[in-house]
């Protein structure tokens, strides 16, 4: 089992790379693994971020999580891959993001993060903390070949210290606002 990094939740499982839930029918499976040979070497670590508890009261997700940068991080850059399961199946989850859809979209894959998930499971909102995200979502192909979600800088450097924000989008939050999640004026 792989070492937990700091501040690692008791209920979560660490997995630094993601694996596949069997609601993934075998096309697509074999889609998001791509066509190169694994090479065994676990890719899925970085000591670029620390999870820490948000302390101050005046942040929206006080007394939760964030991930924020242990060095500076350079524009532009590679911070992380958003590990979790790789589902096709229905789930109701703030940790659920989504990966790939089939052309004709009868297939959704999302990285559901909720029990099982990597530091990428602490990336908070902007909104709120920031006038704007200083780190965007991008989907990639990893060296092994697999369709991934990473995560990465935006134009501007990360300093120490700082939180890393992205945006989940209008929609997620526009989603959950009948359970109150935020303020709707702060969309
Ligand atoms: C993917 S999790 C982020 C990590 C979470 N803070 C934790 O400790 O597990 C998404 C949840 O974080 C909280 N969150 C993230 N960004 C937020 C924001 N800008 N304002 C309020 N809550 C936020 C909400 O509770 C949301 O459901």
């Amino acid at each position: 089992m792989a070492a937990k990094p700091s501040n690692w939740v008791l209920n979560v499982v660490y997995i630094p790379q993601q694996c596949y839930h069997s609601s993934v029918p075998a096309d697509v499976l074999a889609h998001i693994r791509g066509a190169v040979q694994k090479t065994g070497k676990l890719d899925g670590r970085t000591s670029l971020v620390s999870i820490r508890t948000i302390t101050e009261p005046s942040h929206p997700a006080f007394g939760q999580c964030g991930l924020f940068a242990a060095k500076k991080i350079p524009p532009r850059t590679h911070i992380i891959d958003y590990s979790g399961e790789v589902h096709a199946d229905e789930r109701q989850s703030d940790y659920d993001l989504s990966l790939y859809r089939s052309q004709d979209g009868n297939v959704n894959i999302g990285i559901d993060a909720c029990k099982m998930g990597n530091e990428a499971r602490f990336i908070n909102d902007y909104r709120g903390i920031r006038s704007k995200p200083n780190a965007v979502f991008q989907e990639r192909r990893a060296d092994s070949g697999e369709l991934r979600m990473s995560v990465w800088t935006s134009s501007l450097p990360l300093k120490k210290n700082e939180e890393i924000l992205v945006s989940y989008g209008k929609g997620w939050w526009q989603a959950r606002a009948a359970e109150g999640a935020v303020p709707i004026e702060s969309q």
